[in-house]
C-alpha cells in the first residue's frame, strides 16, 4: 500500500503561483485523474509529485517520507511526461535497457513484456528512435514507465499521437496497473477516457484544485 499525501503545496515560479494550495492524499489500486485546461497546473502537480522540482511551500509525502527532506525522488516510480529524453542513436530495446540500468532491477525478458505490452513488436523495438513516428515513441514512453513495476505510475497525456488500437491498449494498460497495486496518476484531455478510467478526478483551475469528483467526494 503507497500513501502520497499533499498538505498545502505551492509552487511558484517567477512571482506566479503556478500551484496554489493543494491538498490531497492518493492511494494505491486506484487511478487519479487530473482534469483542466492547457496551463492549469497539471504536469506541474506531476512534476512535484515525482520529486523532479519541489514545492516553494507546503510538503509532499512518500509513505511518510517528505520529498526534498527524508528522500529526493520517490523509491519506486515510473513517468510519462511529454518529450521523453530517449536517445535517436538508439533502439527503442536500447533505450529502455539503458533506463532500467539506473535501478538495474529488471532484465531483457521484463523489457521486452513491456515492449510487448505497448504494442512494440519485435521488430519496430529493434528500429532506431530517430525513426520511431509519433505513436510509437508515445508508446516507448509507456513502457519505459511501467517495465519496472513500480509503485507509482504517473501519465501525462498518455494517448496523445495514440490510434484507436492504441489508445484501447493505453486503458488496458491502466487498468492492470492499477489492479496489481499501483498508485496511478493520470492526466487526459480525452474526458471519456479519464471518465472511464479514474475512481477519482480533481479538476485545476489556476494551479489549484476547483473541485474533486468520484468515490467518496460529491459531484
Ligand atoms: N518551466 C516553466 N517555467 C515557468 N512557468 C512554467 C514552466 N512550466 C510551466 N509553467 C507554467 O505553469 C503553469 C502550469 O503549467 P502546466 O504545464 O502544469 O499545465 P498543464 O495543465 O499540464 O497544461 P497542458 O494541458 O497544456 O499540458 C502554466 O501557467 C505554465 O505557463
Amino acid at each position: 500500500m503507497t500513501k502520497i499525501e499533499l498538505e498545502g503545496v505551492y509552487k511558484i515560479v517567477k512571482g506566479v503561483s503556478v500551484i496554489h494550495d493543494i491538498s490531497m492524499t492518493i492511494t494505491s489500486g486506484q487511478v487519479t485523474g487530473l482534469r483542466g485546461v492547457n496551463g492549469s497546473g497539471k504536469t506541474m502537480l506531476m512534476r512535484l509529485i515525482a520529486g523532479l522540482i519541489l514545492p516553494t511551500k507546503g510538503t509532499i509525502k512518500i509513505d511518510g517520507k517528505v520529498l526534498g527532506k527524508d528522500i529526493s525522488f520517490p523509491e519506486s516510480i515510473g513517468i510519462l511526461l511529454e518529450n521523453p529524453a530517449f536517445l535517436n542513436r538508439y533502439s527503442g530495446f536500447q533505450n529502455l535497457r539503458m533506463l532500467a540500468s539506473i535501478r538495474n532491477n529488471i532484465g531483457d525478458a521484463q523489457i521486452n513484456h513491456a515492449l510487448h505490452t505497448v504494442g512494440l513488436d519485435a521488430i519496430s523495438s529493434q528500429k532506431k528512435y530517430k525513426k520511431y513516428s509519433l505513436g510509437m515513441k508515445q508508446r516507448l514512453g509507456i513502457a519505459g514507465a511501467i517495465m519496472e513495476q513500480p509503485e507509482i505510475v504517473i501519465l501525462d497525456e498518455p494517448t496523445n499521437s495514440l490510434d484507436a488500437n492504441g489508445v484501447e491498449q493505453v486503458k488496458h494498460i491502466v487498468r492492470h496497473e492499477k489492479e496489481r497495486g499501483a498508485v496511478v496518476i493520470l492526466a487526459c484531455h480525452d474526458t471519456d477516457i479519464l471518465d472511464e478510467l479514474a475512481d477519482e478526478i480533481h479538476y485545476l483551475e489556476n494551479g489549484a484544485v476547483i473541485q474533486t469528483t468520484g468515490r467518496g467526494h460529491q459531484a
